[in-house]
């Protein structure tokens, strides 16, 4: 794809997106993504930062249009930095608890609520599995991945360490 990060891009590149991981009592919301990125995939709402918007700005923002709720609270979780064949981005994660709204669908977004205890990882990126059990345990993360062909070839997830929104999400510095 032309003009898109891909696997060489520096890490001042890279556009950045956010996510929104709901948790309500003993289940959490994610959403079937209809189109854009990771399309097909569940993953937390979110999407990414427009020109002039901080990632907590931003969440609120995707949440809203993406399932038609409000979050109050959100809560940085951490953050990872990804390269691929064909898109790369620093990914801002949020942990929300209390929100206003019923989870709608939308023209982007199919919500979905599943236990927190079972979440289907086997529908979701391959490297939610690293990182996404911390959040939902209230946890902070910081990560970094390459994937090859779709498929992850390396992945660094440091636990308990909190990220600054701005700055280097990257464990290896790799830039
Ligand atoms: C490992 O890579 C990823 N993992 C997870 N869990 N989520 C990811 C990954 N890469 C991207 N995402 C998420 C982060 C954002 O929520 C969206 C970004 O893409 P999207 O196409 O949804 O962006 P929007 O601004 O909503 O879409 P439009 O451009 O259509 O407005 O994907």
């Amino acid at each position: 794809m032309t003009g898109v990060p891909g696997p060489t891009a520096a890490r001042e590149q890279l556009p950045e997106a956010t996510l929104c991981h709901l948790v309500d009592g003993d289940r959490t919301l994610l959403i079937r993504k209809q189109r854009g990125v990771g399309q097909g995939n569940l993953v937390g709402p979110g999407g990414k930062l427009e020109a002039g918007e901080t990632p907590r700005e931003c969440v609120v923002r995707e949440v809203r249009e993406e399932v038609g709720i409000d979050v109050a609270d959100p809560e940085r979780a951490g953050a990872f930095a990804y390269w691929a064949d064909d898109w790369s981005a620093v990914v801002h994660v949020f942990r929300a608890t209390a929100y206003e709204g019923t989870p709608t669908a939308s023209a982007e977004a199919d919500p979905v609520w599943v236990p927190v205890d079972d979440v289907p990882f086997d529908e979701m990126w391959a490297t939610d599995r690293t990182w996404l059990p911390t959040v939902l345990d209230g946890g902070t993360f910081r990560g970094t991945f390459v994937f090859h062909a779709d498929e992850p070839r390396y992945v660094d997830v440091d636990r308990g360490v909190n990220v600054p929104e701005r700055g280097d999400v990257s464990a290896t510095g790799r830039r």
